[in-house]
C-alpha cells in the first residue's frame, strides 16, 4: 500500500496531515507510533477508507482505494462487538453481510475462533467475555474475511498490563504465522517493540514521519524496546509524551 500527499483538515482542529507519503511493504507489520492527538487514527481511518483525505491517494495492489473494501480488515480500540450476537455470530458477521455461502462461512468462522483461541467461548455473548477476549474476538472477525491488510487502532489500550501481554504475543504469533501485512497505530512504544518489524515516529502539527527504525528480530524484547526508546527521544521531542513513554514502555523507564 502506499498514500500519497495525503492532506487532512478538521473544523476546529486545522490541519491534521500536511503532504503525507507512507509505505506499507507486502508482509511487515509497520507500526506507526506518536503522542497522543497527532493524527494517528486520523491516518489509519483515511487508509481504511472510512473518512476521505481532503486530497492525496492510496494506492493498494494496483489500484486506487476510494472506500473501504473487504481485503482491508480494521480493528479499533474498543472492540465494537455487537453485544446481542453470541462470539461466533460476531466473527461470522462479516461473512454473513458479504452472503458468503452458510457451510463456507461456518468453516471459516471456526478458524477465525481456532486462531485467536476463542473456540471454547464461541457460544458467549461479549458481556460474558474478559477484556482480553473480546479483543481476540474482534481480532477473529477482522481475520475471518481473509485480509490482506489488517489495521490495528491501539488494540491494547483498553486491556490491564497482564491481559494486554497475553494477547500482544498472540497477536505477534499470529500475524508472524500468517505473514499478514499489518499497520499498527499507537502510543505503546512496548506495542511496537513486541510486533513490529519497522516503525515510524510521527510528530508535530500538522503531523510528520520524524524517521523510521527497522527492528532487529534477533534481539531480546527488552533490547528492542531499550533501543526504540532511545531512538524516539533521539528523534522526537518527546516533552509531551515522556508520561506515555514512562508508563507505557512496561514500566521499564521509570
Ligand atoms: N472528527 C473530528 N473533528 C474535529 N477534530 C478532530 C476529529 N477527529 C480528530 N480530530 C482532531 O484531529 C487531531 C488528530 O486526532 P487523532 O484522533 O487522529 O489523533 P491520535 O494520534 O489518534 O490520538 P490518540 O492517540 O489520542 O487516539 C486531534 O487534534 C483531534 O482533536
Amino acid at each position: 500500500m502506499r498514500a500519497e500527499r495525503l492532506q487532512k483538515t478538521y473544523p476546529g482542529s486545522g490541519l491534521v496531515l500536511r503532504s503525507f507519503d507512507l509505505t506499507v511493504h507486502r508482509q511487515e507489520v509497520l507500526a506507526i507510533v506518536g503522542p497522543s492527538g497527532v493524527g494517528k487514527t486520523t491516518l489509519l481511518q483515511i487508509l481504511a477508507g472510512l473518512i476521505p483525505a481532503d486530497s492525496g491517494e492510496i494506492w493498494f495492489d494496483g489500484s486506487r482505494l476510494v472506500r473501504p473494501s473487504q481485503r482491508i480488515s480494521v480493528v479499533f480500540q474498543e472492540y465494537g462487538l455487537f453485544p446481542w450476537r453470541s462470539t461466533r455470530r460476531n466473527v461470522d458477521f462479516p461473512l454473513e453481510v458479504a452472503r458468503v455461502p452458510r457451510r463456507e462461512r461456518r468453516e471459516r468462522t471456526q478458524q477465525a475462533l481456532d486462531a485467536v483461541g476463542l473456540t471454547d467461548a464461541a457460544d458467549r455473548y461479549p458481556h460474558q467475555l474478559s477484556g482480553g477476549m473480546r479483543q481476540r474476538a474482534a481480532i477473529a472477525r477482522a481475520l475471518v474475511v481473509r485480509p490482506d491488510l489488517l489495521l490495528l487502532d491501539e488494540p491494547m489500550s483498553a486491556l490491564d498490563v497482564m491481559t494486554k501481554r497475553k494477547v500482544r504475543q498472540q497477536l505477534a504469533d499470529l500475524v508472524r504465522r500468517t505473514q499478514l501485512t499489518t499497520v499498527i497505530v499507537t502510543h505503546d512504544l512496548g506495542d511496537a517493540a513486541h510486533l513490529a518489524d519497522r516503525v515510524v515516529v510521527l510528530a508535530g502539527h500538522p503531523a510528520e514521519p520524524l524517521a523510521e527504525h527497522i527492528l532487529d528480530r534477533h534481539l531480546a524484547e527488552h533490547e528492542q524496546l531499550d533501543r526504540l526508546v532511545a531512538f524516539v527521544e533521539r528523534h522526537a521531542d518527546t516533552g509531551s509524551w515522556s508520561h506515555q513513554l514512562l508508563v507505557d514502555a512496561d514500566g521499564r523507564r521509570e
